[in-house]
């Protein structure tokens, strides 16, 4: 993976081959490709010969990324899609634990899907995602997820937005909690990872926070738009000259600071 004078990862999440395919124009701007189907929720599962052709049509030095689904409490099923995923090339294995409700049924369904998947791939990376707005949907607290995932073997804790509403990461969760959020994965040894309806004018506070990898959708679509709208390469790469712009300026701050 090539690094960015941010630090922070960029993770785009195209609909499409075709999708795919616009973001590969921009790949220098972008770290990881996220396949997704968003008509079947926030972090809807798309089909595995999706993942395949879109493997096969972004660079080989981005990783591929697919989104498991918004998952039921059902350990078994989500093991076996996890596998498929993984078989279907995405070495970065997102799961959005929709249907737990407390920690205990997520840990169980994240032991299945980590033991699925690095069974098959020891070195793929599996990312266990709550949802910010968590209270909307009645599934596990989000402030949970660090635990969850370090418990469970994850690689990754993630938060991302249930609900796509024109509400975004911040409104549900304030930066303090985020932040709280990216600590408590870090001290587990975990990457941290926030989305949902991210927008450029929330990158200050997501570099200050120090979040790992930023995932966005609507941001780089045409209109911002996540469902009408199309993903746009121009955009993409403005919303990474943010990221560095941020990044720069966090760092100059730290040394001032320093
Ligand atoms: O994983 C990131 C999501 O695709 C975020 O989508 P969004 O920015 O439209 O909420």
């Amino acid at each position: 993976m090539r690094w960015k004078e941010s630090t922070v990862l960029l993770l785009i999440s195209p609909d499409s081959v075709a999708e795919a395919l616009d973001c590969a124009k921009a790949a220098e701007h972008l770290d990881i490709v996220d396949v997704k189907k968003p008509d079947e929720g926030s972090l809807g599962a798309n089909f595995p010969w999706v993942i395949r052709q879109i493997r096969d049509a972004v660079p080989a030095d981005k990783p591929v990324s697919a989104t498991v689904g918004d998952v039921p409490y059902k350990p078994g099923t989500v093991a076996q899609a996890a596998l498929g995923a993984t078989v279907s090339g995405a070495t970065y294995i997102k799961v959005g634990l929709y249907g737990c409700t407390t920690p205990e049924q997520a840990i169980d369904v994240m032991h299945g899907v980590v033991r699925a998947v690095k069974d098959y791939q020891p070195d793929a990376f599996v990312v266990a995602s709550g949802y910010a707005d968590a209270h909307r949907i009645g599934c596990v607290n989000p402030l949970a997820l660090p635990d969850i995932a370090r418990r469970s073997g994850c690689d990754a804790a993630m938060l991302d937005t249930a609900i796509k509403d024109g509400t975004g990461l911040f409104d549900h969760l304030p930066p303090d909690l985020c932040a709280e959020f990216v600590r408590q994965a870090h001290q587990g040894g975990l990457l941290a990872a926030l989305a949902g309806s991210v927008k450029a004018a929330d990158l200050g506070a997501l570099t200050r926070i120090g979040t790992d990898i930023v995932g966005v959708r609507g941001a780089v679509c045409e209109g911002g738009d996540r469902d009408a709208g199309r993903i746009q390469p121009r955009l993409v790469a403005a919303f990474r000259a943010e990221m560095d712009r941020h990044a720069r300026e966090h760092a100059a701050s730290v040394a001032t600071a320093g």
